[in-house]
């Protein structure tokens, strides 16, 4: 018997491409579509892309259009997941595709998003070593950011085999939609169209603390990390150029090596051949992550990239993936490994 699925926040960027992958997953039945302002709305009116939904409305997300479910997928803005989840029975899986159950320090997150902290939850981000086993069973994830997942993936096997000093630096480039669907100004057409921005610059971005928080356990030492986040002129795709110092005597050779084990049979993270760059275009609608790395030498530093699509790996990918695993499903199923080019 399919497995009944609401959406709370169906019709934000994050809810609307989760809905698109749970429709073509065979496992799945779409229930209940919430949100909040536009409750009431034809869904055709709200998500055009997504035929089969169209004539569905939008309800209020309540625990009582919420309840009579398996699945709950939250998609809602930073805070509000916490309240949702509390009404929903321990026996549901809940996979909030924010951030509220993301960091494992208090005082972290108050310093970052200045409300009090909700909890931790199992991380979704399969590929970290220990996290698959964790999702196992699990019947609460927390999906990662999308620059989190972009980084992480690209800097871990360096990290893991003890090859990286523990002082990430990173930029990053993101596509328009991982602001989010409501209007802002630096996000009009003629802002963003033919110019590229950094924003968040000095620390202050609150995907940073993410990030430490993935690579110090595989380092097996606290991983200082700089982040610069850019704004890119296109809908969706993030390339995060990631650097670190290399450790004494590290080879190109025994980097490459590191990169090939730790992304063995993994089904959506490659590393590319030798002297291919990931690009953003090659993952568009896809949950594949694409990697490189190369040794400067001259610099002494660690280069990794990586391409991700924010909306797919970066996060409702990411979130059906974690969801498979924890139901014992394959984890590949529903999921898009082909990207969409030109
Ligand atoms: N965009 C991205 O790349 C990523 C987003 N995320 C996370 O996913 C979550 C959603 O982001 P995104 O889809 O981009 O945002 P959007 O602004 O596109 O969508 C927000 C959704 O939340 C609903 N909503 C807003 N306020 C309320 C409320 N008070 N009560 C009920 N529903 C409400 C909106 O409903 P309505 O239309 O009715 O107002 C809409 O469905 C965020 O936590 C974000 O951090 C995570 C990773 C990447
Ligand atoms: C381009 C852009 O604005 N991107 C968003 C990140 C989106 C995302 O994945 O993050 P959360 O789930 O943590 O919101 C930002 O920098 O705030």
């Amino acid at each position: 018997m399919a497995l009944r699925v609401a959406v709370a926040g169906a019709s934000g960027y994050a809810g609307g491409e989760v809905l698109r992958l749970l429709l073509g997953h065979p496992e799945i039945e779409i229930g209940a579509l919430t949100g909040g302002s536009n409750a009431g709305a034809r869904f055709g009116t709200l998500q055009p892309h997504l035929l089969p939904l169209a004539d569905r409305v939008l309800e209020p997300t309540t625990p009582e259009v919420l309840a009579g479910h398996d699945i709950v997928f939250l998609g809602l803005p930073h805070g509000q997941s916490a309240a949702v989840a509390e009404a929903l029975g321990e026996d549901v899986l809940v996979v909030d595709c924010g951030a509220d159950f993301r960091l494992k320090d208090a005082a972290t997150w108050e310093k970052f998003y200045g409300s009090p902290h909700a909890g931790t939850w199992p991380y979704g981000l399969p590929e970290l070593p220990g996290h698959r086993a964790a999702l196992k069973g699990t019947k609460r994830i927390a999906v990662p950011g999308c620059y989190p997942t972009a980084v992480s993936l690209a800097l871990f096997p360096a990290y893991a085999a003890k090859l990286a000093e523990p002082e990430a630096v990173i930029v990053a480039a993101s596509g328009t939609s991982g602001a989010g669907k409501a209007v802002k100004a630096h996000l009009l057409g003629s802002e963003v169209m033919g110019s590229m921005s950094p924003y968040g610059v000095g620390g202050g971005h609150r995907h940073t603390p993410e990030m430490a928080q993935n690579l110090g356990p595989v380092a097996g030492e606290p991983v200082t990390v700089s982040f610069t986040p850019t704004l890119a002129p296109m809908p969706r795709g993030i390339l995060a150029t990631c650097s670190a110092k290399a450790k004494p005597g590290v080879t190109a050779e025994a980097l490459r090596a590191a990169y090939q084990e730790a992304l063995a049979g993994e089904p959506f993270v490659h590393l590319l051949p030798e002297g291919q760059w990931p690009q953003t275009s090659s993952v568009y609608g896809s949950n594949a992550a694409l990697i490189q790395v190369a040794l400067d030498e001259h610099a002494g530093r660690i280069i990794a990239i990586s391409a991700i699509d924010n909306l797919v790996k970066g996060t409702a990918g990411g979130a059906v993936q974690s969801m498979n695993i924890a139901l014992g499903l394959p984890e590949e199923l529903g999921l898009p490994m082909n990207g969409v080019a030109p």
